[in-house]
This record gives structure tokens, C-alpha cells and sequence, in this order.
């Protein structure tokens, strides 16, 4: 795969300063302009998941690396997630992440310097935001639900690293789409345990000792500082 020739930011032509389509299509308060009604979104909503399933339908077994946009390159957590992105690739995975800075960048470096398909699934953000200089290919979508629909569908597990707001919706919506069996076989691991286990510990006392998830809910989950072990675990799930 090489590099799309639409990777890197859309154009900011034409569309209001300091906005998204996400974001006009979920204000109430919307454009009077026709192409901004609703009706005539879906065709851009439905444009854009055809685009994804065309790009990446052929891609092979491929791992999700979530983690902060915010991760500085010197931070060990940098390190870790390059670690990974190398050990997924090594292991004959395809790398797909977000195409974002920090986290997601660390993990397609990974990838692509040992040999392996990097692929990003930028956003369009409100302010300049382009993908990572390590993705082979790279998709850059309008719409949230739209892209995180394409994580889910091409990958077989998801390894999440130490985020913010962003990283939890992922791994809540994976854990979610898992415990309702929309999708099953879903390997996912968390990496980092300093970060993790606090709020595996609430979930643990609180969540499941109130009765609101069972403990198979948890056991979905490993949580590991060991780069080899979420590597050996996505083998074993792909086997
Ligand atoms: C914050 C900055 C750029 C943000 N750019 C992003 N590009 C692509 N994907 C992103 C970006 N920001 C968030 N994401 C997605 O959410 C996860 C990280 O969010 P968090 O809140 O930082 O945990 C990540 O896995 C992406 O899929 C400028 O530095």
C-alpha cells in the first residue's frame, strides 16, 4: 500500500473557521445552506464508510494501538508503544491507529520501521491536525462513528495504551460492542499498568460489586506492562 494521495488534513476551504462536519451535524443549530441538511449528509456519511470499507477491505489480520495524542517523544510510554507497533508487525500484524501524534505515532513508527503495513485513521479536528509521518496508508474521515466503526471491523484486538477521553471512548465501545456479542473474539489489552489499574479497581469494587457488569465483562481484559505478552496474546486469539 503507499501512501494515499488524500492522507494528511482536508482541505479547510469552504467550510466555517474552527469547525467540523462531526460537529455541524450534531449542533442543533445548523447552517440554513442545503448541503448542510441532514438529508443530504447521509449521502456524505454513507460516501465515507464506502470509502473505508473499498481502502481497507483487503488489509489483512490487523491490531488497533489507541493511546494519547499527548504522549511526548522522550516519555517511556513513546517507547513502549513503538515497542508494540514493532512486536504487532513482527508478528505479521497490520498496525492501525488513529494517525494522530503521540501514542499513535510511536506505534506506526513501530510498525513501519520493522517492515509493516502502518496505517492511520486520521480525523478531521477543528484545529490543523495532519497524520503521523510514519503511516504507509492513511484515511482521514469526516466523521467519528464512522471511523471508529473501521477500527472495530478491521481489526482483530485492541491494544490500549495510557490515554485520555479519547483512548476510553475506544476501549468503552470495544468493551461494550463485546459484552453485547456484537463482536466476539476481541482480545484486548491494556497496556500500562500504573495507568489502568486504578480504574480496573473502581470497575472491580464498584461497578461489579453494585451487580452492574458480570466478572466475564472483566475477564475480557489483560492488563500488562510486557510488550511480548500482548504481542503472544493477539497470536493466540488470531490462531
Ligand atoms: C491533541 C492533538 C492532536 C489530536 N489528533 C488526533 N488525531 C487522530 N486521532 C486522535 C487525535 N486525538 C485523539 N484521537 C483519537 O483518540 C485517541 C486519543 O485520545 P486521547 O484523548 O489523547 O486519549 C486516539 O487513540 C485516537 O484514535 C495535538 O497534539
Amino acid at each position: 500500500m503507499t501512501r494515499r494521495s488524500g492522507s494528511g488534513p482536508r482541505p479547510t476551504k469552504g467550510r466555517p473557521a474552527g469547525s467540523t462536519t462531526d460537529q455541524r451535524l450534531l449542533d442543533s443549530s445548523g447552517h440554513g445552506d442545503w448541503v448542510h441538511t441532514d438529508p443530504w449528509r447521509v449521502m456524505k456519511i454513507q460516501a465515507e464508510f464506502v470509502e473505508g470499507f473499498n481502502d481497507l477491505s483487503e488489509i489483512g489480520p490487523a491490531i488497533s494501538v489507541f493511546g494519547s495524542a499527548r504522549t511526548p517523544q522522550d516519555h517511556p510510554t513513546y517507547a513502549q508503544a513503538e515497542a508494540i507497533g514493532r512486536g504487532l508487525a513482527e508478528a505479521g500484524f497490520v498496525v492501525i491507529t488513529g494517525g494522530g501524534p503521540g501514542t499513535m505515532e510511536a506505534a506506526n513508527k513501530g510498525a513501519l520501521e520493522a517492515g509493516g503495513e502502518s496505517i492511520g485513521l486520521g480525523i478531521e479536528l477543528p484545529f490543523e491536525a495532519r497524520l503521523n509521518d510514519y503511516v504507509s496508508f492513511g484515511l482521514n474521515f469526516r466523521y467519528f462513528f464512522v471511523r471508529k466503526m473501521m477500527f472495530v471491523k478491521y481489526s482483530q484486538g485492541y491494544v490500549v495504551m495510557p490515554g485520555g477521553l479519547g483512548t476510553m471512548d475506544e476501549l468503552f465501545e470495544a468493551m461494550t460492542l463485546s459484552q453485547t456479542k456484537k463482536i466476539t473474539q476481541f482480545p484486548i489489552v491494556l497496556m500500562g499498568v500504573k495507568h489502568w489499574e486504578g480504574l480496573l479497581d473502581w470497575m472491580r469494587e464498584t461497578m461489579l460489586a453494585d451487580g452492574r457488569i458480570k466478572q466475564s465483562d472483566l475477564d475480557m481484559i489483560t492488563l500488562t506492562d510486557d510488550v511480548d505478552e500482548a504481542v503472544e496474546l493477539m497470536l493466540k486469539a488470531r490462531d
